[in-house]
């Protein structure tokens, strides 16, 4: 389980102190695909840096299974928004797959059958010889994530990983990552600012006040399991579901207090 508990971040530059986050406790289930969604500005960013262990809170704190998070943890993976930058231009995309598990100490056989694996699994098949650069930018974010899923981490972090590739690719990534959820039954921590987006894949959506932000709301998505782009979006409990996470929002953007 990911708990998250009274977490606080103030960055401080010379006299200059921003409050990101003033008091966050959420937890998310071992299996659980939780999205987290708040306005722009909120500290969603701020929050996935402190969950994976790359910033330091200035309070509360962050355990996975009951561990305090002190460092980048075992088992977690993260899938940025700027795929362009998360990968390595002079590698191949095999070589981009594959890099992470020979920093794991993988053996080579076992690496070769991962790799060809995550690669299968986001329509990849048979790219291993190109390089990002000359993919499309739906493809590259194909590559991240089949880098994350070879690694076989228990949780996984994904910070606005769509916000920069067209509709139709993002509604394709929507449904991989679902797919890939059920299949590995990976733990899964989508950040969004897309209200459809966090409702459309979430189990439970957690939705983020303004900066210094707080837990706003959180609610379960009793949608079927076996969700699609059409029908899913066209069903009214979706559409209740997205009104209120929409007012929500729009509560938090006033800085209101919390109304249920
Ligand atoms: N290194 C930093 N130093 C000072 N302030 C920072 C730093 N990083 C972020 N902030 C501030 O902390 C707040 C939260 O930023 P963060 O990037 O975490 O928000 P976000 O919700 O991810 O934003 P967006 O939705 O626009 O991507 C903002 O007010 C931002 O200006």
């Amino acid at each position: 389980m990911l708990e998250v508990k009274g977490l606080r971040k103030v960055y401080s530059s010379g006299n200059r102190e921003v409050e990101a986050l003033r008091d966050l406790t959420f937890t998310v289930d071992n299996g659980d695909l939780v999205c987290l969604v708040g306005p722009s500005g909120c500290g969603k960013t701020t929050l996935l840096r402190c969950i994976s262990g790359l910033l330091t809170p200035t309070g509360g704190s962050v355990k996975v299974n009951g561990n305090a998070v002190t460092g980048p943890p075992p088992g977690m993976a993260v899938v940025f928004q700027e795929y362009g930058r998360s990968l390595f231009p002079w590698a191949s995309v095999w070589d981009n797959v594959e890099l992470p598990l020979k920093q794991k100490k993988v053996p080579k056989a076992r690496r070769t059958q991962l790799v060809e694996e995550a690669l299968d699994a986001v329509g990849l098949t048979g790219t291993g010889k190109a390089y990002p650069w000359q993919l499309s930018g739906g493809m590259q974010q194909r590559v991240a994530i089949a880098r994350a899923v070879a690694y076989e981490p228990e949780t996984l972090l994904m910070d606005e990983p769509f916000a920069a590739v067209d509709a139709q690719t993002r509604a394709d990534l929507e449904d991989l990552v679902r797919s890939l959820w059920q299949r590995l039954k990976v733990t899964v921590l989508f950040v969004t600012h897309d209200i459809d987006e966090a409702v459309y894949l979430g189990r439970r959506v957690v939705m983020l006040s303004s900066s210094p932000t707080v837990v706003q709301d959180e609610l379960v998505v009793d949608l079927p399991a076996e969700r699609d782009q059409l029908h899913t979006r066209a069903d009214p409990k979706f559409v209740a579901l997205r009104t209120r996470v929409y007012e929500q929002i729009q509560l938090a953007k006033k800085g209101a207090a919390v109304q249920k």
